[in-house]
Protein backbone atom coordinates (compact mmCIF):
# COMPACT_ATOMS: atom_id res chain seq x y z
CA UNK A 1 0.00 0.00 0.00
CA UNK A 2 1.29 3.74 -0.58
CA UNK A 3 1.67 5.11 2.59
CA UNK A 4 -1.05 8.16 3.13
CA UNK A 5 2.65 10.56 3.88
CA UNK A 6 4.34 9.28 0.98
CA UNK A 7 5.36 11.79 -1.54
CA UNK A 8 3.23 13.03 -4.59
CA UNK A 9 3.45 11.42 -7.90
CA UNK A 10 6.78 13.03 -10.18
CA UNK A 11 8.00 14.55 -6.77
CA UNK A 12 12.14 13.70 -6.17
CA UNK A 13 12.94 11.51 -3.48
CA UNK A 14 16.04 12.56 -1.60
CA UNK A 15 18.82 10.93 -0.63
CA UNK A 16 18.49 8.43 2.14
CA UNK A 17 22.33 8.52 2.99
CA UNK A 18 24.78 10.78 1.12
CA UNK A 19 27.80 8.27 1.64
CA UNK A 20 25.49 5.75 -0.66
CA UNK A 21 27.09 4.13 -3.41
CA UNK A 22 23.29 4.98 -5.29
CA UNK A 23 22.15 7.63 -4.53
CA UNK A 24 24.57 9.67 -2.73
CA UNK A 25 26.77 12.28 -3.76
CA UNK A 26 29.95 9.87 -4.41
CA UNK A 27 32.46 10.61 -7.06
CA UNK A 28 32.28 6.93 -7.78
CA UNK A 29 29.05 6.02 -7.18
CA UNK A 30 25.97 6.27 -9.57
CA UNK A 31 24.41 9.60 -8.76
CA UNK A 32 21.56 7.80 -9.34
CA UNK A 33 18.08 10.28 -9.10
CA UNK A 34 14.78 8.85 -8.77
CA UNK A 35 11.14 10.53 -8.27
CA UNK A 36 7.90 8.57 -6.85
CA UNK A 37 5.46 7.30 -9.40
CA UNK A 38 1.71 6.23 -9.05
CA UNK A 39 0.63 3.97 -7.08
CA UNK A 40 4.28 2.05 -5.36
CA UNK A 41 6.17 2.78 -7.76
CA UNK A 42 9.16 5.11 -8.70
CA UNK A 43 11.34 6.15 -11.46
CA UNK A 44 14.78 7.27 -11.75
CA UNK A 45 17.85 8.03 -14.12
CA UNK A 46 21.45 6.82 -14.10
CA UNK A 47 23.99 7.86 -16.41
CA UNK A 48 26.33 5.69 -17.34
CA UNK A 49 30.44 7.22 -16.96
CA UNK A 50 33.46 5.36 -18.23
CA UNK A 51 33.83 4.39 -14.15
CA UNK A 52 30.99 2.11 -14.67
CA UNK A 53 32.51 0.34 -17.19
CA UNK A 54 32.87 -3.77 -17.80
CA UNK A 55 34.05 -4.33 -21.11
CA UNK A 56 35.23 -1.56 -23.34
CA UNK A 57 32.81 1.38 -23.94
CA UNK A 58 30.03 -0.98 -22.38
CA UNK A 59 28.28 -0.77 -18.50
CA UNK A 60 29.31 -3.62 -16.19
CA UNK A 61 26.70 -5.86 -15.37
CA UNK A 62 27.05 -5.16 -11.19
CA UNK A 63 26.71 -1.34 -12.34
CA UNK A 64 23.83 -2.06 -14.21
CA UNK A 65 22.39 -4.12 -11.08
CA UNK A 66 23.38 -1.54 -8.71
CA UNK A 67 20.97 0.81 -10.65
CA UNK A 68 17.86 -1.92 -10.24
CA UNK A 69 18.70 -2.40 -6.78
CA UNK A 70 19.33 1.04 -5.27
CA UNK A 71 15.68 2.00 -7.27
CA UNK A 72 13.81 -0.88 -5.64
CA UNK A 73 15.65 0.23 -2.42
CA UNK A 74 13.76 3.82 -3.55
CA UNK A 75 9.99 1.87 -3.14
CA UNK A 76 11.06 2.39 0.68
CA UNK A 77 9.93 6.22 0.49
CA UNK A 78 6.33 5.20 -0.37
CA UNK A 79 5.51 2.74 2.18
CA UNK A 80 7.52 4.35 4.57
CA UNK A 81 9.36 0.99 5.81
CA UNK A 82 12.69 0.64 5.59
CA UNK A 83 13.72 -2.77 3.67
CA UNK A 84 16.82 -4.24 2.25
CA UNK A 85 17.36 -6.56 -0.44
CA UNK A 86 17.35 -10.20 0.68
CA UNK A 87 17.18 -11.07 -2.91
CA UNK A 88 18.03 -9.86 -6.61
CA UNK A 89 17.45 -11.53 -9.67
CA UNK A 90 18.57 -9.47 -13.49
CA UNK A 91 18.43 -10.29 -16.69
CA UNK A 92 20.45 -8.05 -18.95
CA UNK A 93 18.90 -8.02 -22.31
CA UNK A 94 20.54 -5.67 -24.12
CA UNK A 95 24.54 -4.17 -23.74
CA UNK A 96 24.46 -0.73 -22.37
CA UNK A 97 26.86 2.07 -24.09
CA UNK A 98 28.99 3.92 -21.41
CA UNK A 99 26.95 7.70 -21.98
CA UNK A 100 23.23 5.80 -22.17
CA UNK A 101 21.29 7.30 -19.61
CA UNK A 102 18.98 4.34 -18.38
CA UNK A 103 15.51 5.11 -17.33
CA UNK A 104 14.62 3.06 -14.56
CA UNK A 105 11.43 2.12 -13.09
CA UNK A 106 10.01 -0.03 -9.92
CA UNK A 107 7.38 -1.45 -8.17
CA UNK A 108 6.50 -3.23 -5.51
CA UNK A 109 4.09 -6.26 -6.77
CA UNK A 110 3.28 -8.11 -3.66
CA UNK A 111 3.70 -7.93 0.24
CA UNK A 112 3.75 -10.69 2.42
CA UNK A 113 4.62 -9.82 6.61
CA UNK A 114 8.24 -8.16 6.17
CA UNK A 115 8.68 -9.58 2.52
CA UNK A 116 8.05 -6.65 -0.24
CA UNK A 117 8.16 -8.54 -3.61
CA UNK A 118 9.17 -6.08 -6.32
CA UNK A 119 10.43 -5.66 -9.57
CA UNK A 120 12.27 -3.05 -12.23
CA UNK A 121 12.91 -2.42 -14.87
CA UNK A 122 15.87 -0.20 -17.04
CA UNK A 123 15.29 1.29 -20.76
CA UNK A 124 17.88 3.28 -22.98
CA UNK A 125 17.64 6.42 -23.59
CA UNK A 126 13.75 7.55 -22.70
CA UNK A 127 10.87 6.47 -20.44
CA UNK A 128 9.86 4.23 -23.20
CA UNK A 129 13.45 3.07 -24.89
CA UNK A 130 14.23 -0.48 -25.68
CA UNK A 131 14.37 -2.50 -22.43
CA UNK A 132 18.16 -3.61 -21.30
CA UNK A 133 17.59 -4.96 -18.14
CA UNK A 134 15.06 -6.21 -15.75
CA UNK A 135 15.15 -6.93 -12.04
CA UNK A 136 12.70 -9.60 -9.87
CA UNK A 137 13.85 -8.81 -6.26
CA UNK A 138 12.49 -10.02 -2.51
CA UNK A 139 13.20 -7.16 0.04
CA UNK A 140 12.89 -7.60 3.51
CA UNK A 141 11.73 -5.15 6.18
CA UNK A 142 13.88 -3.99 8.99
CA UNK A 143 14.49 -1.62 11.79
CA UNK A 144 16.98 0.84 12.19
CA UNK A 145 18.49 -1.56 14.64
CA UNK A 146 19.83 -3.49 11.74
CA UNK A 147 21.99 -0.97 10.47
CA UNK A 148 23.11 0.38 14.25
CA UNK A 149 23.81 -3.01 15.09
CA UNK A 150 25.98 -4.41 11.79
CA UNK A 151 27.05 -1.00 10.45
CA UNK A 152 31.02 -0.01 11.13
CA UNK A 153 30.88 2.31 14.08
CA UNK A 154 32.00 5.16 12.46
CA UNK A 155 29.70 6.00 10.06
CA UNK A 156 27.09 4.86 12.43
CA UNK A 157 28.30 6.92 15.48
CA UNK A 158 28.65 9.84 12.64
CA UNK A 159 24.61 9.24 11.28
CA UNK A 160 23.24 9.10 14.72
CA UNK A 161 25.12 12.36 15.15
CA UNK A 162 23.41 14.28 12.08
CA UNK A 163 19.93 15.67 12.60
CA UNK A 164 19.18 15.11 9.09
CA UNK A 165 19.91 11.49 8.70
CA UNK A 166 17.89 10.76 12.01
CA UNK A 167 15.17 12.70 10.39
CA UNK A 168 16.10 10.17 7.48
CA UNK A 169 15.80 7.10 9.58
CA UNK A 170 12.85 7.95 11.53
CA UNK A 171 10.72 8.71 8.13
CA UNK A 172 11.07 5.18 7.64
CA UNK A 173 10.18 4.29 10.72
CA UNK A 174 6.42 3.43 11.48
CA UNK A 175 6.79 2.89 15.37
CA UNK A 176 10.44 5.30 15.72
C1 LIG B 1 20.44 6.64 12.27
C2 LIG B 1 21.38 5.60 11.82
C3 LIG B 1 20.85 4.67 10.80
C4 LIG B 1 20.55 5.29 9.55
C5 LIG B 1 19.69 4.51 8.65
C6 LIG B 1 19.44 5.21 7.41
C7 LIG B 1 18.11 4.96 6.79
C8 LIG B 1 18.21 3.87 5.81
C9 LIG B 1 17.08 3.90 4.89
C10 LIG B 1 17.02 3.08 3.89
C11 LIG B 1 18.08 2.08 3.59
C12 LIG B 1 17.77 1.40 2.31
C13 LIG B 1 19.05 1.11 1.57
C14 LIG B 1 18.68 0.85 0.13
C15 LIG B 1 19.91 0.48 -0.68
C16 LIG B 1 19.52 -0.40 -1.79
C17 LIG B 1 19.10 -1.71 -1.27
C18 LIG B 1 20.31 -2.49 -0.75
O1 LIG B 1 21.26 -2.71 -1.45
S1 LIG B 1 20.23 -3.09 0.85
C19 LIG B 1 21.83 -3.87 1.09
C20 LIG B 1 21.90 -5.30 0.64
N1 LIG B 1 21.15 -6.17 1.48
C21 LIG B 1 21.60 -6.58 2.70
O2 LIG B 1 22.65 -6.19 3.15
C22 LIG B 1 20.73 -7.54 3.46
C23 LIG B 1 21.56 -8.61 4.16
N2 LIG B 1 20.67 -9.61 4.71
C24 LIG B 1 20.16 -9.52 5.96
O3 LIG B 1 20.48 -8.61 6.71
C25 LIG B 1 19.15 -10.55 6.35
O4 LIG B 1 19.31 -11.74 5.62
C26 LIG B 1 17.67 -10.01 6.18
C27 LIG B 1 17.45 -8.78 7.06
C28 LIG B 1 17.38 -9.67 4.70
C29 LIG B 1 16.68 -11.12 6.60
O5 LIG B 1 17.11 -11.62 7.83
P1 LIG B 1 16.09 -11.77 9.06
O6 LIG B 1 16.78 -12.63 10.09
O7 LIG B 1 15.63 -10.41 9.52
O8 LIG B 1 14.80 -12.48 8.50
P2 LIG B 1 14.61 -13.97 7.92
O9 LIG B 1 13.74 -14.70 8.86
O10 LIG B 1 15.90 -14.57 7.51
O11 LIG B 1 13.79 -13.64 6.56
C30 LIG B 1 12.47 -13.09 6.62
C31 LIG B 1 11.69 -13.74 5.54
O12 LIG B 1 12.30 -13.46 4.26
C32 LIG B 1 12.71 -14.69 3.60
N3 LIG B 1 14.00 -14.45 2.94
C33 LIG B 1 15.07 -13.83 3.44
N4 LIG B 1 16.04 -13.80 2.55
C34 LIG B 1 15.59 -14.44 1.44
C35 LIG B 1 16.14 -14.72 0.18
N5 LIG B 1 17.38 -14.35 -0.15
N6 LIG B 1 15.37 -15.38 -0.73
C36 LIG B 1 14.10 -15.76 -0.42
N7 LIG B 1 13.51 -15.51 0.79
C37 LIG B 1 14.25 -14.87 1.70
C38 LIG B 1 12.81 -15.70 4.72
O13 LIG B 1 12.65 -17.02 4.22
C39 LIG B 1 11.67 -15.28 5.64
O14 LIG B 1 10.47 -15.73 5.05
P3 LIG B 1 9.23 -16.25 5.98
O15 LIG B 1 8.85 -15.06 6.85
O16 LIG B 1 9.79 -17.37 6.78
O17 LIG B 1 8.18 -16.63 5.00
Amino acid sequence: MRHPDAPAPGKPLGVHYDQCFGCGDQPGGLGLIARAGEGVSVTAEFTVRSGHQGAPGLAHGGALAAALDETLGALNWLQRAITVTGRLETDFVRPVPVGTELHLEARVTAVHGRKVYCSATGRLGAPDGPVAVRAQALFIEVRVEHFIENGRAEEIDAALADPDQVKVARAFEVNP
